[in-house]
């Protein structure tokens, strides 16, 4: 029985450690990799609860993780293959309580006999023993002296990351970076176009999930659920997932039946299929992404939900159609985004985004921004959104679009946006998951002035 579950929890610590190679090694994006790693690899649910929390802890805390491990190594090492090893071994001993220490050390071991590396089991043993035996001397930065770096290793982000949120939001930057929601849920709506508030209400009734609606027109908290996506009510297309930020944004386009919109950065479609049962089906939506495998996830949601005033097509956001030249009743621009409102829930974020790749980010919004403005009709509604918390992808990016368009003015929520929502609206509306409870995200809408 015991060697039984030494087995399974090396099996468990084999495939975390794949997930954490593919993201640091390979630049893979952790929910895909963790997704395939887990599918048919025989563990049960208690490990297969391990396996992802290895991986999303030591991610995380992965910048803690490896200040915590140069301080009991005689010199840094540079074999990737190892550093990994020691990153997981790390994250057992310092953040996980209901993990023997040494198992989690001999564990570590034997993964370096299966990464083909025998010779370096000692020193791999060697440097987490002193991490077990060093863990309560561990000196952080001094907080006066280095004041920044103290702080990216107390977060275990960036420092750019911190340098930014500090000069963006303050004091609160702390709250932002120290915030992580634990439970497990979901957010639903009904198809609007077959189901009412109470139906669906009626509908959730039926399932075993704890529900609660929340404060949003049509939305419900829902937890534990494992699958939603393997729903028979789902897979009808009765219902969508959706996260608040995203209704949101759907919510201060007004839509009105009969309309002529444009979701110019559309993919996977849920702002879009929001959009289009908000008109009742009615009207027209131009769905555009730039990846043709993208568009393919529009139109499955689309099927999916029934849904036929919606137009899926590939294009190019950044290359003006002329001939849609004010003919748009509302424009949404969802645009390419950091993701960095999403931090928590995908730490290797924190890995992937940089200083530049922000930089690049920020002249496409422009661009984009430029563009697709064109579109709007005469009195017509445009709709910037990102699930950024960076005020350079954000607010600054809607002040400099309306100090170069002066066609344009900032336009108030209409009266369907929460007034706790509406009452905080200044340049834009900025979510903070710790301070809303919704996903770190941001919109405004904007007004094209009448001829
Ligand atoms: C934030 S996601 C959109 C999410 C979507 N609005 C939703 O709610 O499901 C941004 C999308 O913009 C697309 N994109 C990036 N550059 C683009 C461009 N130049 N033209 C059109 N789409 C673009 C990306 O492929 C990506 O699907």
């Amino acid at each position: 029985m015991k060697e039984q579950r030494t087995m399974e929890g090396l099996a468990a610590r084999r495939i975390a450690l794949k997930v954490i190679r593919k993201v640091t090694e390979d630049g893979a994006y952790a929910a895909l990799a963790l997704d395939a790693e887990l599918k048919g690899c025989g563990l049960g649910n208690s490990d297969r609860r391990l396996v992802s929390r290895l991986v999303y802890d030591t991610l995380d805390h992965l910048i803690y993780l490896d200040w915590a491990l140069a301080q009991v190594m005689a010199k840094p090492d540079t074999d990737i293959k190892l550093i990994n090893i020691l990153r997981l071994g790390a994250c057992q001993i310092l953040l996980e309580d209901r993990i023997p220490e040494s198992a989690a050390t001999n564990l570590c071991v034997q993964l370096c006999t299966e990464l083909g590396m025998p010779g370096l089991k000692g020193v791999c043993n060697g440097i987490l023993r002193n991490l077990i035996r060093k863990k309560e001397e561990l000196v952080m930065p001094d907080a006066e002296k280095e004041p920044d770096k103290a702080a990216s290793i107390r977060y275990s982000v960036p420092e750019w990351i911190w340098k930014r949120l500090k000069a963006d939001y303050g004091e609160e930057a702390e709250s932002i970076l120290s915030y992580r929601n634990l439970e497990d849920g979901w957010t639903l709506r009904p198809n609007l176009t077959r189901l009412d508030d109470a139906e669906f209400e009626k509908l959730l009734g039926k399932k075993i999930w704890k529900k609660e609606k929340t404060e949003l027109p049509h939305a419900w908290k829902i937890t534990g659920a494992m699958d939603i996506s393997r729903d028979a009510d789902y897979l009808a297309g009765n219902y969508s997932i959706q996260s608040g930020g995203s209704m949101l944004a759907c919510l201060a386009m007004g839509v009105k039946r009969g309309q002529q919109i444009l979701d110019c950065c559309a993919a996977p479609g849920g702002k879009t299929c929001y959009l289009a049962e908000l008109m009742g089906g009615t009207g027209r939506i131009q769905a555009w992404d730039i990846h043709e495998h993208r568009v393919a996830l529009i139109e499955a949601q689309a099927r999916r939900l029934g849904l036929e005033n919606i137009r899926p097509m590939v294009r190019d956001a950044c290359r003006l159609r002329e001939d849609l030249t004010g003919t748009m009743d509302a424009v949404l621009l969802d645009a390419p985004c950091s993701g960095l409102g999403f931090m928590a829930q995908k730490p290797d974020l924190k890995l992937r985004v940089t200083e530049e790749s922000v930089k690049e980010l920020t002249e496409l919004q422009e661009r984009l921004l430029d563009t697709v403005s064109a579109y709007v009709k005469p009195g017509g509604t445009l709709v910037y959104s990102t699930c950024s918390i960076l005020k350079d992808e954000n607010e600054h990016r809607a002040e400099r679009f309306l100090e170069r368009h002066p066609e344009f003015e900032k336009a108030a929520l209409p009266m369907s946006v929460p007034e706790k929502y509406r009452s905080r609206y200044s340049m834009g509306l900025q979510l903070l998951e710790h301070r809303d409870g919704l996903e770190g995200f941001y919109l405004i809408r904007m007004r094209r002035k009448d001829d």
